[in-house]
């Protein structure tokens, strides 16, 4: 039986990507810097008005674990595409980052794979618009149990909650993992998902899981308030360990109740898409393979530049070699 250092259980999502000043946003009914769930008439109306459209392999914890394959950890992914075109252009894309794409593509049925439109404004800020398509479906049925039992760390998407099914499924890979004797993780995904279900999240990240990453705007919303401490705080009593990342202002981690906090060299970004996911790849990789969590952070945050430098939101560098030459590896 196979075991994994990593499996992500989340939304598979194409991304089509293209540039668009602030005022195109405005103009078409865009909330600049979250993830807006659409459906398939305004995806066509998006799509249709991208200019220079870029196609790549998206989807929140999917690029995490296509990140931490590339960095050579034993990863999965649990994920649900068409036997469409696209979903088979992604099915192949986490293959070839050594990720083994779980669930084969499913035929029939009229809900295509998930795509999400993401303009990239001129301040490198990202503004999502996915259609769900059927990854709304993903169901507890595609959760092979000798997987997520056979896994070390399991990184669950907060986007999954936008779905009972998919909330049903998210917490069926966690207890098997618990069972398996494996660790479990959520990424909280967006401050928005937290808005619609908070309860749900406090009550899981309490009850099931070891540890939670998030942005500033995530960790605060899971409390309703604007006090960044007074939110991690909350947080590190009912999780024992929190990982805050903000953007260019540092990352914090706490754990049992040892605080540490790790600069970033701030930068403007070519294109933030991916920053939170791929600082997940490198956290994630430090902590599979038994480094600190100051260590884990700084792998994090050269991971996340590394993204943050280009258009998309998977690595395109070696990152090996770069975490090499920064004295990581
Ligand atoms: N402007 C920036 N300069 C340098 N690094 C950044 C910048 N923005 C993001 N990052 C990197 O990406 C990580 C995640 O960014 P953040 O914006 O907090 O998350 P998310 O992408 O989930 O919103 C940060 O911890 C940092 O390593
Ligand atoms: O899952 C989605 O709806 C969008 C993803 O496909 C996208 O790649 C993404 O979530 C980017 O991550 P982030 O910028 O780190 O939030």
């Amino acid at each position: 039986m196979k075991t994994y250092q990593l499996v992500g259980i989340g939304n598979a999502v194409v991304d089509v990507i293209s540039q668009a000043d602030d005022s195109f946003l405005e103009l078409m009914g865009i909330e600049k810097g979250i993830m807006q769930l659409i459906e398939k008439d305004r995806g066509e109306v998006l799509y249709g008005a991208m200019e220079g459209r870029v196609q790549t392999p998206g989807g929140s914890v999917a690029n995490t674990i296509a990140g931490a394959g590339a960095l050579g950890l034993e990863s999965a992914f649990i994920g649900r595409v068409h036997d469409d075109a696209l979903g088979r252009f992604y099915a192949d894309a986490m293959n070839e980052d050594g990720v083994d794409f779980v669930n084969p593509p499913v035929p029939g049925g009229e809900l295509p794979t998930s795509r999400s439109m993401i303009f990239v404004s001129p301040d490198g800020e990202r503004s999502m618009n996915t259609y769900l398509g059927i990854s709304s479906e993903l169901s507890s049925k595609d959760v092979a149990s000798d997987v997520a039992g056979s896994s070390q760390i399991m990184f669950l998407e907060g986007y999954l909650f936008d779905k009972e099914k998919g909330k049903a499924a998210f917490l069926e890979a966690a207890r098997d993992c618990h069972k398996g004797g494996g660790k479990t993780g959520i990424a909280i995904s967006d401050p928005f998902c937290v808005e619609r279900h908070r309860t749900d999240f406090l009550l899981l990240i309490e009850n099931e899981l070891d540890f939670v990453i998030g942005n500033e705007a995530e960790i605060k919303s899971l409390f309703e308030t604007d006090d960044l401490e007074a939110a991690l705080a909350k947080t590190a009593e009912i999780c024992p360990l929190v990982v805050c990342t903000r953007s260019g202002d540092g990352v914090t981690v706490l754990h049992d109740g040892q605080r540490t906090d790790v600069p970033v060299e701030k930068v403007v970004p070519v294109d933030a898409t991916g920053a939170g996911d791929q600082f997940a790849a490198g956290f994630l990789y430090g902590m599979a393979t038994g480094r600190d969590y100051e260590t884990c952070a700084r792998i994090g945050n050269v991971c996340a530049r590394e993204v943050i430098s280009h258009i998309g939101p998977r690595p395109e560098a070696n990152m090996i070699e770069l975490l090499t030459v920064e004295g990581l590896l």
